[in-house]
């Protein structure tokens, strides 16, 4: 039950909801109860008594707890669907606002199918919570309990027998079912998250897979794990069965010894006949109620483990963050002895790298592929925490800004970016919301985009874009922040070098008194940048301005050679 105590407290959330549901839920099952006593009694009174008066209460009675019957189910459906449902929404707001700081690295944790299936699936299998194990036990248990006492005014003994028949069906039956089912480790939830994983590998991949003619194989798989899937779901319908009807069983046993026990004990004098089939309705009515108590143990278990799977992602350590702000002026960037590995990996990623970034200068990170250069990006941005070091922005450590005030103050643009399916203007206007249309055809020209009305539709992952297309709406999208702090990653390596060319100008005439640091594989154009960082194995080999670099003779000069000689 530890498991589902953050469930609990966000159902309780709407405490007066799950009261007045409990309350309805309480009449209802004991208005049954009492329409099926009253219909016993009066069977015996008409058949042992032909006063009419008595019978015509009876039968208004009757009529009485039918309707409070079907009314209290209507408010009992209600209150009880309203909490559910507001459950849910607290539930997934709470769940979202845990998983957004984990962005971005939840995502090498967890694959994208596998965190739907999470938030989509085991948030809805939640909804169980509250309708099937919360509440069904405390609303039998009173119902139980009252129809007990009744009884108990009328002979100890048939109250005493349907006490231990509503121990044995609310109480023993489903926590045994509960238990087998814990033990058996049903992995339904594991085996629908394996589907959703593959599902969306199959539809992100679909074209690789055709082109390499691994659709068969890939179908097939998927298939598998649907068939697996469904065998799941097979084997826990059969168990949900074999539950309830050994609850039946045991509710109809009992209803049978209350039977027996009063005949027993009409015959021995200690009741009035005329109680006994009052009696035994009354017990067949409350065992009546017991049927959803069957597929407790199912959503038990189903409960329990949603909450496990989504407590797993959100528990994760996030990146220690402060609630500071960031200072107001031209900001800097200082990157003291800073050490990185990623989770798993034997080596460091970034290896004791300082860095001094100022306001009003460019600096350009080059170095071969793997040599920690987007690492390094990604601790400018403060998405990894280090290792050991220290990061700076503005004069103040990170650790004591908050990550969403130093994004802020930034325009990134990184290697992949995310287009979403809308239209050009829909795609800019996440830069920044206050942006007119005209400011978005400004920066469109900027980065010779013009061409592109701002209503053409962009479909999913700016599918219908070239690469270069790609690379300067993600700078178009930069430009219109208009923020101080520019962190680029090969943001014009898709774009032909004469474009690439003209929109840097523009950039850097534009954003004279801002600080540039861009990662680029082009070692063309360099002369400009104040200063270049160049990178192996996740360590800074050399740095300084073009014209220093080539006047050492060292790394860069024999990259710029290698460069040269190919290319001539
Ligand atoms: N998410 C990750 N998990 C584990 N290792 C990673 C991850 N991303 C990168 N690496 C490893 O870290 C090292 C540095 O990679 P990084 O992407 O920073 O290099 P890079 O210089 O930007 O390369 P490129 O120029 O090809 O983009 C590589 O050895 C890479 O395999």
């Amino acid at each position: 039950m530890s498991d589902l105590k953050d469930i609990l407290k966000l159902t309780l959330l709407e405490k007066k909801d799950v009261l007045i549901a409990i309350f309805f839920g309480f009449l209802a099952g004991i208005a049954s109860v009492a329409l099926m006593g009253s219909s016993g009694y009066l069977i015996s009174k008409a058949a042992l008594t032909s006063q009419m008066t008595t019978l015509v209460v009876m039968a208004a009675c009757l009529k009485l707890f039918g309707f409070a019957s079907a009314l209290s189910r209507y408010g009992e459906r209600l209150y009880s669907h309203r909490a559910t449902f507001t459950m849910l929404s607290h539930l997934r707001v709470s769940f979202f606002e845990r998983l957004s700081p984990l962005a971005p690295g939840i995502f090498s944790k967890y694959r994208s199918g596998d965190l739907l299936s999470r938030i989509v699936g085991d948030v809805e299998s939640l909804q169980n919570f509250l309708l099937r194990v919360f509440y069904p036990p405390v609303v039998l248990g009173i119902v139980f309990l009252s129809a007990v006492f009744f009884t108990s005014f009328f002979s100890l003994g048939i109250a005493i027998v349907i006490f231990i028949g509503m121990l044995l069906t609310v109480v023993v039956v489903p926590a045994l079912f509960a238990s087998r089912k814990r033990r058996a480790d049903g992995q339904v939830r594991a085996q629908r998250g394996n589907l959703a994983i593959e599902a969306t590998e199959f539809l992100y991949g679909f074209r690789d897979l055709k082109i390499h003619q691994q659709l068969d194989a890939k179908e097939q798989q998927l298939n598998n794990d649907a068939v697996k899937y469904n065998e799941g779901q097979r084997k826990e319908g059969l168990e949900e069965n074999l539950a309830q009807s050994i609850n039946a069983f045991v509710a109809l046993l009992v209803s049978f010894f209350v039977l027996g026990v009063g005949a027993y004990f009409v015959a021995a004098g200690e009741l009035n006949g005329l109680y006994l089939a009052m009696l035994v309705m009354i017990s067949i009515a409350a065992f009546e109620n017991v049927a959803p108590m069957a597929a407790f143990p199912t959503y038990f278990e189903e409960s329990r483990k949603a909450a496990v799977r989504l407590e797993e992602i959100v528990a994760e350590p996030t990146l220690s963050q402060g609630a500071g702000q960031m200072p107001s002026g031209p900001l800097d960037i200082r990157l003291e002895d800073a050490s990185f590995q990623y989770p798993g990996e034997n080596s460091l990623a970034v290896d004791g790298v300082s860095l001094r970034l100022k306001p009003g200068t460019k600096t350009a990170i080059v170095g071969p592929s793997g040599s920690g250069k987007s690492t390094l990006m990604q601790l400018l941005l403060n998405v990894f925490p280090l290792n050991q070091g220290q990061l700076s922005i503005g004069g103040k450590p990170v650790e004591t800004l908050k990550q969403e005030a130093i994004w802020q103050e930034m325009n990134i643009v990184l290697q992949e970016n995310h287009f979403f399916y809308g239209t050009i203007h829909s795609n800019l206007l996440i830069a920044n919301p206050a942006v007119t249309d005209e400011q978005m055809i400004q920066v469109l020209t900027k980065v010779q985009l013009d061409i592109l009305p701002l209503t053409m539709t962009v479909e999913e992952k700016g599918q219908n874009l070239s690469g270069g297309q790609k690379q300067r709406l993600a700078i178009a999208r930069a430009m219109l922040r208009g923020k101080s702090l520019w962190l680029l990653d090969e943001p014009v390596s898709s774009v032909d070098s004469l474009t690439a060319q003209v929109i840097y100008q523009q950039m850097f005439q534009q954003n004279k008194g801002d600080l540039f640091v861009i990662i680029s594989h082009d070692l063309a154009g360099l002369e400009n940048m104040d200063q270049i960082v160049v990178m192996e194995k996740g360590r800074i080999v050399e740095s300084g301005s073009y014209d220093e670099l080539m006047e050492k003779k060292a790394y860069f000069y024999q990259l710029k050679a290698i460069e040269n000689s190919v290319f001539s």
